[in-house]
């Protein structure tokens, strides 16, 4: 089953025009139960909107960046309001007798995951948009092997899975769906009708990497998000999200790490990773790049074999990491484990985790 089930906030109609002060006083919003999943079409995971058939007020690119939209409404360009969004020109009918657009007319964009992978859920928000929103959306998915091209992806033999069917949405509003689909996916197309404006489409899912890609490989980072590890529960969410430790890259902003809120108890914080599979891990590398009056103080990494009842195993004792710096641990001996648990003594900001090995056998 796709689309909104009754348990889901879902928005309609138009907001009222923006009246001054802060924007976002009456955008419409609500916690999705697949908000626990990271943005498989996060552009810092690589993904692109690589075609639209329209994108005359406003570029099909901001779809995917991070963060909130802004908005300032003293700007204009040369062709209208400068809108932090996807936004397509006003459609006509064919003639002054029809000035309407038809019951199918519509504008597309196509977008390529940056992660490929299982979704759950879909979340078009179109903030700001208010008399300029689509009157509906819908979102269908493919998966097609190596990188093809927009022209191949529009080919008449290419499958198109519906995720989300035409259905009314708000304006100014985060409009979410629920996707109950198992197969891997690694592109999406979304459709507005009959034109109008989105703010920003999230994908959120669990990536699901090419296992042949990754033999090939041999050693590679068995948490990095693009690989196929996840976060599995972290104790604090508050300044940013523990998925950002698995992101690619390293961080060149202190909110594009995991930051914790300053603990004022004797505990701690931490993140459980569930790996790409079993593997035998041989070195961890912690990076506290950016966090430098508030980097974690100490960390300790420990693993798990589900398969095996042993429990939870240190493998990096509890070690002082410095500011903004990339520390590496060689394993003693090389371990089997389908987790990875990080945990930072009291407080304070990790980048990134990586952890290399190979799947095992
Ligand atoms: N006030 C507007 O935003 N108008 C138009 N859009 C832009 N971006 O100028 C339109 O027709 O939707």
């Amino acid at each position: 089953m796709n689309g909104t089930p009754a348990d889901i906030p879902s928005f309609t109609g138009d907001a009222n025009p923006y009246a001054g002060g802060d924007p976002y006083a009456d955008y419409r919003t609500a916690a999705f139960p697949f908000d626990q999943f990271p943005d498989l079409a996060d552009r810092r995971l690589g993904a692109g909107v690589i075609a639209a058939n329209d994108e005359f007020f406003a570029e099909r690119e901001n779809l995917l960046k991070p963060g909130a939209a802004h908005f300032d409404p003293e700007h204009f360009g040369h062709k209208g309001k400068i809108m932090d969004g996807w936004e397509t020109r006003r459609r006509r009918g064919a003639s002054a007798d029809t000035p309407h657009p038809a019951d199918d007319d519509h504008d597309w964009a196509l977008v390529r995951l940056g992660a490929p992978g299982i979704i759950h859920g879909i979340v078009v928000d179109t903030a700001h948009f208010r008399g300029n929103h689509p009157q509906a959306v819908g979102v269908e998915a493919t998966a097609l092997p190596g990188t093809p091209s927009p022209e191949e992806l529009l080919a008449d033999d290419v499958k198109w899975t519906v995720l989300v069917p035409r259905t009314p949405v708000g304006g100014h509003a985060a409009n979410g769906f629920v996707v109950h689909r198992p197969e891997r996916f690694t592109h999406v197309r979304l459709s507005q009708y009959p034109d109008g404006g989105v703010a920003r489409l999230r994908v959120h899912g669990e990536s699901v990497p090419d296992l042949v890609w990754l033999a090939a490989l041999g050693t590679f980072d068995l948490a990095a998000l693009e690989n196929g590890g996840h976060v599995e529960d972290a104790s604090d969410r508050f300044y940013s999200s523990p998925f950002h430790t698995i992101h690619p890259g390293r961080s060149h902003r202190m909110d594009d790490g995991w930051e914790t809120r300053r603990r004022r108890d004797h505990g701690h914080d931490w993140v459980r990773y569930r790996l790409t599979g079993r593997s035998e891990l041989r070195a961890v590398e912690i990076d506290t790049g950016c966090y430098k009056g508030n980097s974690a103080g100490w960390a300790t990494v420990s693993v798990l074999d589900a398969a095996n009842s042993s429990g939870w195993r240190e493998v990096v004792p509890r070690t002082r990491l410095e500011p903004d710096a990339v520390h590496r641990f060689v394993l003693p001996e090389p371990v089997v484990a389908t987790h990875v648990r990080l945990d930072i003594h009291p407080d304070g900001g990790v980048a990134r985790l990586r952890v290399h090995g190979s799947l095992a056998s």
